[in-house]
Formats: structure tokens, sequence, C-alpha cells
């Protein structure tokens, strides 16, 4: 039987998920904010309910994506949870916010929902948290980007985007610091921190590089496991160049996933 699947946000993630759903899910609802909900005009018209909150949806989803961004998360995370859906959650940003990352993880396991946090634009999250079991003492995370990636951030506040000339490191901070000041840029960094050593503990970079056209992640981990590094070179999407390919196709896994009975 065809599962139905609710997707909060439908921007640059959102289409390209939609547009890759495997066979056997079907985009039900879409939670849009207010100003979107009464559009005609719009690659769902027709086929998905629209919806501006949880609560307003009276069957119960399959399966939650969040495709929304942290501001997404936020609003609607909880009513997801209390009603005991799985919300796959790719704005891991937010949870940078402990009263937040609180207030979700009560309405989990008060509700029975669960909270699946997606790899994203990044690989290793399984063997990290492995590696977490034994102990681990020091993660580093370096995010590089092209200038055209980085434009509408905060890091407009701290370098002149186009006058760079060469790969220039303009942020260091923590996790934590990186996630709410670049909330559409910064999630990977709260998810390798929620998958190692906690968000104070994570050291981040971020890089602009003129020479580039890639979203490149580098996560370095050592612990009692040994190390490992890892460069990941991905391509960011046409719709939205801050956004990587990866990240969506996680979101396109997680739909596999409810579907199959074996799976990764
Ligand atoms: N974990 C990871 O590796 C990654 C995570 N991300 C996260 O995914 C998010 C989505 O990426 P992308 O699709 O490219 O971004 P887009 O900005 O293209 O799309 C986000 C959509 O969600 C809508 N939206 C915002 N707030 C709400 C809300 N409260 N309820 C419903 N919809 C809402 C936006 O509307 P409006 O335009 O009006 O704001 C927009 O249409 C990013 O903001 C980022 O937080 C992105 C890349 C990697
Ligand atoms: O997609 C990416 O490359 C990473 C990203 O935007 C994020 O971490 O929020």
């Amino acid at each position: 039987m065809t599962k139905r699947l609710m997707m909060i946000g439908y921007g640059a993630m959102g289409t390209e998920v939609h547009r890759l759903l495997p066979e056997g899910m079907e985009l039900a609802w879409v939670v849009v904010p207010e100003a979107y909900a009464a559009a005609t005009c719009t690659p769902w018209a027709g086929r998905a309910e629209v919806l501006t909150s949880i609560d307003a949806c009276e069957e119960a989803p399959d399966l939650v994506v969040e495709c929304a961004g942290q501001p997404g998360l936020a609003e609607h995370g909880e009513a997801v949870l209390r009603r005991g859906l799985t919300l796959a959650v790719v704005a891991t940003g937010a949870l940078a916010d402990e009263a937040l990352y609180e207030r979700l993880a009560t309405a989990a396991r008060e509700g029975g929902g669960r909270m699946q946090l997606l790899s994203g634009a990044v690989a290793g999250m399984d063997g990290l948290a492995a590696a977490r079991e034994g102990g681990l003492d020091e993660v580093t995370y370096e995010a590089c980007k092209a200038p055209r990636s980085w434009k509408g951030s905060h890091a407009e506040q701290l370098i002149d985007l186009d006058a760079v000339t060469e790969k220039t490191v303009f942020f260091e901070g923590d996790a934590g610091e990186a996630a709410r000041l670049f909330p559409a840029n910064s999630n990977v960094a709260a998810t390798i921190a929620l998958a190692g050593v906690g968000m104070r503990d994570t050291r981040v970079k971020l890089i602009v590089d003129p020479d580039t056209r890639r979203n490149t992640h580098r996560i370095h981990a050592q612990g009692r496991f040994g190390e490992f590094t890892i460069e990941l070179n991905g391509h960011p999407l046409e719709s939205n160049p801050k956004t990587s390919t990866l990240a969506a196709l996680s979101v396109v896994r997680a739909c596999r996933q409810a579907l199959e009975p074996v799976s990764f």
C-alpha cells in the first residue's frame, strides 16, 4: 500500500525530494508558511493538501520530513512528535538551542514520536556516533563554499564576499555558534556535534573560496577508536547554492527507509 508523506517546507530541497520520491510513497500534505497557503500555481496543486499547522491534518502521515529550515522545525516539530509520528530532520542546527532540544525530546518521549536526525550534506555520522561510544578526544569541522553560497548569510557581516580573491577563513568558533549564526549554512556543524562531542567542544571553521563551485565539508575526529578524516566535495543545488544536493538525497533516503523492510 502506498505510504503517505507530509513535507514541512517546500523550497529548493523539498522540490528535489518531491522529484526523487521513491515509488510507493506519495506526497499527501505540504506544510507551508501562511503567506503561501492560498497560492494555486504550485507543484502540489490538486495533489497534496496544503496546511499551515500540523493540527489541521486529520490523518496520520507515515512519515514527516522537515525541509523548512530551523524556524520550521521550531514551529512544527513539537506537534508532530506529540502525535507519535516519525519526524526526519535536516535543520539540525535548531537543536543548538537547548530549550528547543528539550521541548522536542519531551514531546517525543511523551507522545511516542521519534526524531530522526539526517546526515544531510555530510557522510560518516554513523562512524562518528559509534566512535563516541569509546570516547572521542577531538572533532573538528571545516566548511568551504563559493561566495554565492554565503550570500545573504551572516558571512556578509564578517567579510566582503565580492572582494575575496583567495580562500579565506571568516569564522572560527564552536558548533553551537556556527549553527545559530548561519541557520541556512551550518546545520552540518550541529549534526557533527550531535553525533560526536557536543556543540561546545566541536571546533568549526567556515571558509569562502572564490575558485570553488562545490560545497566542501571536512571532518576530522580522533579518539580511542583511532582517527578519521572525511572530505566531501558536494555539488550545490542549482536552485539554492547554500544547500548541497546530498542533503536533499539524505531526505530521499529517509523516505526509502520508511518503505523498505531492510535498509541502510
Ligand atoms: N543538515 C544539512 O546538511 C542541511 C540542512 N539544510 C537546512 O534545510 C533548510 C532547507 O533548505 P532549502 O530547501 O535549500 O531552503 P529554501 O529556503 O529553498 O526552502 C525552505 C522553505 O521552507 C519554508 N519555510 C520557512 N519557514 C517555514 C515554516 N515555519 N513552515 C513551513 N515552511 C517554512 C521557506 O519559506 P520562505 O521562503 O517564505 O522562508 C521555504 O519555502 C535550510 O534552511 C537549512 O536549515 C540545508 C542544507 C544542508
Ligand atoms: O548543504 C550544505 O552544504 C550544508 C548546509 O547548508 C548546512 O549545513 O546547513
